[in-house]
């Protein structure tokens, strides 16, 4: 029976944050940091067979972090997202079928609704994998070096990539290695292999904290699950 794996790369500078050291360790809620945050709302799930955190080797805050169940910590984080998920790949010594969901330590606000509408795709459907993402709901302009536009692009077919992004660990270790040009997403190596992919709805809650204003929206929504009595962390 292929597992269930989490693999959450969290190795990354935050340099368009600019706060001054890694994002995912701004204190989100209640002095937990967002990578607590992150991974503690994903074990709450019960859905995972193991939860692994890629850091930098220097990484000087992962030891101060409480998480509340099993967490494999992998010292292996690269220059790119790309390369610290292919060096976790590779230190967590899976199983080829096994499944892998990739999900970035800044995105607090995954739900488990999402996650089981993608844990469904993989198990019901002939698919190499499936990524959570959200149809483009503004109408979108392609655009000359100057910002003027040289066209209008059909968005009917254009949707936005969010993660966990769900591959069998030997597919996406092989897409990894062969990537041809660099990549932001693992569905993107995949791609390039010719896998068969599946976008499955996400949530609008479920942002990327990339700059300091996208701290505002994600602070409300965890502040209004406490408020609500769920389980932040
Ligand atoms: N070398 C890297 C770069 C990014 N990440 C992780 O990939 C996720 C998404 O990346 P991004 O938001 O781009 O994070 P940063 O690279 O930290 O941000 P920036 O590009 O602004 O420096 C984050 O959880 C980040 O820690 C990583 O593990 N290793
Ligand atoms: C993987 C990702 O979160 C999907 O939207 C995104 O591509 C990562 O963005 P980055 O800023 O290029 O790391």
């Amino acid at each position: 029976m292929s597992k269930k794996i989490l693999l959450i790369p969290a190795a990354g500078v935050g340099e368009r944050m600019k706060i001054g050291y890694p994002k995912q360790y701004y204190p989100l809620f209640e002095n937990r940091t967002m990578l607590e945050v992150t991974v503690n709302r994903m074990l709450g799930m019960s859905i995972f067979d193991r939860v692994a955190v890629v850091v930098s080797e220097n990484d000087a805050y992962i030891d101060r972090c409480r998480f509340e169940g099993a967490v494999e910590i992998h010292r292996c984080g690269g220059d790119t997202r790309a390369q610290s998920v292919l060096n976790g790949l590779t230190a967590l010594h899976a199983e080829p079928d096994d499944w892998v969901f990739v999900h970035d330590a800044a995105r607090p606000c995954i739900d488990k609704e999402s996650i089981v509408r993608l844990v469904d795709t993989i198990e019901s459907e002939a698919v190499d994998g499936a990524i959570l993402a959200l149809p483009v709901t503004d109408t979108l302009k392609w655009v000359n070096d100057d910002a003027m536009i040289e066209k209008t692009i059909d968005r009917s077919r254009c949707f936005r990539a969010q993660t966990p992004q769900v591959f069998q660990a030997q597919a996406l270790l092989t897409a990894l290695q062969n990537a041809i040009e660099p990549v932001t997403d693992e569905a993107s190596a995949m791609e390039m292999q010719g896998a068969r992919i599946k976008v499955v709805e996400g949530s609008a809650f479920n942002i990327k904290v990339t700059y300091p204003e996208d701290l505002k929206w994600v602070r409300s929504y965890i502040n209004q699950l406490s408020l609500r009595k769920e389980s932040v962390q």
